[in-house]
């Protein structure tokens, strides 16, 4: 496809919705991503925004509405589907092997899905140079032997991230990057997004750290009880009475 008739949208999501017993998760949200962008999902506590993550990665199936990503329906598709397709996560709760070393994970990162895939990690050395090269590029170049589960909490993240970055999808969705970080890795995390951004690869990011949000995205998305009250540039969305009332209930 040319550069001409590239679609401007990305990611973008037409009434989705997903229940719990009587909780709308997600309540018939319609949000559209531009390609490009550092885009930020922001919410109070329990407004959706994990789910909506989850529905369009193909974690839990939505029960109705559709995700399409470049104007092609991905609606329900499994996650190995959707990955191979440019989309990458990483998860609020970070996901690492904790007895496998750096370099592992990241080799483990690439490999089919399925279990007996799982347990093997590549040894292929393409793969290998490419886990190093990320392993420079996240700073933790250093620690390629250690045990994932040996470092701080913040480096996991780091690591969780090359771990995304190993398949090179060009839309990338961070669940909470900089949730229990420290302020230095924070800022850390925030350049490389900075740098992956120039560098052409999207961004979708759910974060309580304002700071982080207000600095970094593009675009900001508020949610609140599984939809978008509001949207538009940091400095637009923080002036929002819907925002502050959502935030906090006044
Ligand atoms: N697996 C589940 N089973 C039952 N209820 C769930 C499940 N997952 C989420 N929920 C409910 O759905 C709603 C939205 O939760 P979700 O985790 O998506 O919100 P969130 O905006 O990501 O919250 P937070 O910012 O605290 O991470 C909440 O009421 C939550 O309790």
């Amino acid at each position: 496809m040319s550069e001409q008739t590239k679609p401007a949208t990305g990611l973008e999501t037409v009434r989705l919705t997903k229940s719990f017993g009587g909780v709308r998760a997600v309540d018939e949200a319609t949000i559209a991503f531009r390609d490009g962008q550092i885009n930020a999902l922001i919410g109070p506590n329990g407004s959706g925004k994990t789910t909506f993550f989850n529905c369009v990665t193909g974690m839990i199936k939505p029960e109705s509405g559709s995700v399409l990503f470049r104007g092609k329906e991905i609606t329900g598709h499994p996650p190995h589907r959707i990955a191979r397709g440019g989309i990458g996560r990483s998860f609020q709760l970070c996901r690492i092997f904790p007895r496998m070393t750096l370099l592992e994970n990241l080799l483990v990162a690439v490999r089919p899905t399925g279990l007996r895939q799982l347990l093997a990690p590549s040894r292929e050395a393409g793969a290998i140079e490419r886990a190093r090269g990320l392993l420079v590029r996240v700073g933790l170049d250093h620690l390629e032997n250690a045990e994932a589960g040996a470092i701080s909490y913040g480096q996991q993240k780091l690591l969780e991230l090359a771990g995304v970055l190993m398949s090179d999808p060009d839309t990338i969705m961070l669940d909470e990057p900089a949730g229990g970080v420290n302020p230095s890795l924070i800022g850390r995390i925030g350049s490389l997004v900075r740098e992956l951004n120039a560098e052409g690869k999207t961004f979708l990011i759910v974060e309580h750290n304002m700071e982080m949000v207000m600095s970094l995205s593009d675009h900001v998305v508020v949610f609140d009880r599984g939809r978008p009250i509001a949207e538009g540039a940091p400095s637009v969305v923080q002036e929002d009475p819907r925002v502050l009332e959502a935030y906090l209930g006044v």
